[in-house]
């Protein structure tokens, strides 16, 4: 039987619509509209598109969103004096800073500089650090959105052989320490692997559930995968053939019991997290 396709999209929607609930209710009960800086640097045509997107889901919840357009020749030092404006502006809640930034731009100094209280993707080292000890201050959005869909869907993590194909710190690092951790959408037995990784069919083939983060198109087959397996495909690979995942869906959809697609999967519900990171810093600005 082939898989059942988990609708990340639809989820995504549900979610939208419980938080625009919270924020009508928060703006009433505070006078307060939670509010998103987006910063662009440069004329990259994925980053335009996911910032405009970015932007339209915050105008759904009721979110109030400021975009900030940079060049793509601006310096190092002009982006940390724009970070360091919006970090003590009081009505702004969350910083959103786009990557990839232009090659003359230090990431790691960019990611740095944002207030750990306004850090909406959780990049900032101090929450990287709150999220391991188990006790966050916001979860980085791709990696939430992939636990927030398991739980949603009903998929039991607890006990299970969880691997995770890829070790970005985006996504592959800290999703395989938050599915370890105690609680809802972890508990499981997680195996990080990457391009050192020996033999990587016979390691993906355990998986009850196999998360994809690796960036190459198609590179998971169905030999890799074990029958029955949840498969979860967190790639964006923009190909001749349009958006395609790191799973070779066609395939693998015979082999899983449960497959994400690309697009409709993950990808809008990274963008919803950041909706939800946003909410909880107007709420822990709030409570200062
Ligand atoms: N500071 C920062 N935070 C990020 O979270 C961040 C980033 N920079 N840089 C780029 C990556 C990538 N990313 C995606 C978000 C949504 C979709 C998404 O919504 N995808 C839709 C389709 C999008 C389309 O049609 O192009 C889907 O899969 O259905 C994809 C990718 C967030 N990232
Ligand atoms: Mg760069």
């Amino acid at each position: 039987m082939p898989a059942n396709i988990l609708d990340g999209k639809a989820l995504a929607k549900t979610i939208r619509e419980e938080l625009a609930v919270e924020v009508v209710e928060f703006i009433q009960q505070h006078e307060v509209v939670p509010s998103l800086a987006a910063v662009l640097v440069g004329e990259d045509p994925a980053s335009e598109v996911y910032v405009r997107m970015k932007r339209r889901d915050c105008e759904q919840v009721g979110i109030h969103s400021v975009m900030h357009r940079l060049p793509e020749t601006t310096t190092q030092d002009e982006l940390l004096k724009l970070i360091g404006e919006l970090n003590t502006n009081a009505s702004i809640h969350g910083i959103l800073v786009q990557l990839p930034l232009p090659g003359q731009i230090n990431e790691q100094a960019i990611l740095d500089a944002v207030s750990p209280d306004k850090d909406v993707d959780s990049f900032h080292p101090t929450n990287v650090g709150l999220m391991v000890q188990g006790r966050p201050r916001f979860l980085p959005c791709t990696p939430s959105g992939v636990q927030q869909l398991l739980i949603r869907e009903g998929i039991e993590t607890s006990g299970k052989n969880v691997v995770v194909v890829g070790r970005s710190e985006i996504v592959g690092k800290p999703l395989s320490v938050m599915m370890g951790l105690r609680g809802p959408g972890g508990d499981a037995t997680v195996t990080i692997c990457h391009s050192r990784t020996k033999d990587l069919p016979a390691v993906t083939r355990e998986a009850d559930i196999l998360i994809v983060a690796i960036g190459k198109a198609n590179f998971v087959t169905a030999d890799m995968v074990k029958p029955g397996a949840v498969v979860i495909d967190v790639g964006v690979n923009r190909t001749d053939d349009g958006l395609v995942g790191d799973v070779d869906f066609d395939a693998v959809k015979e082999i899983a019991s449960q497959l994400t697609p690309v697009p409709g999967g993950v990808g809008p519900l990274t963008r919803v997290m950041l909706l939800v990171n946003t909410l909880t810093a107007a709420r822990q600005a709030q409570a200062k």
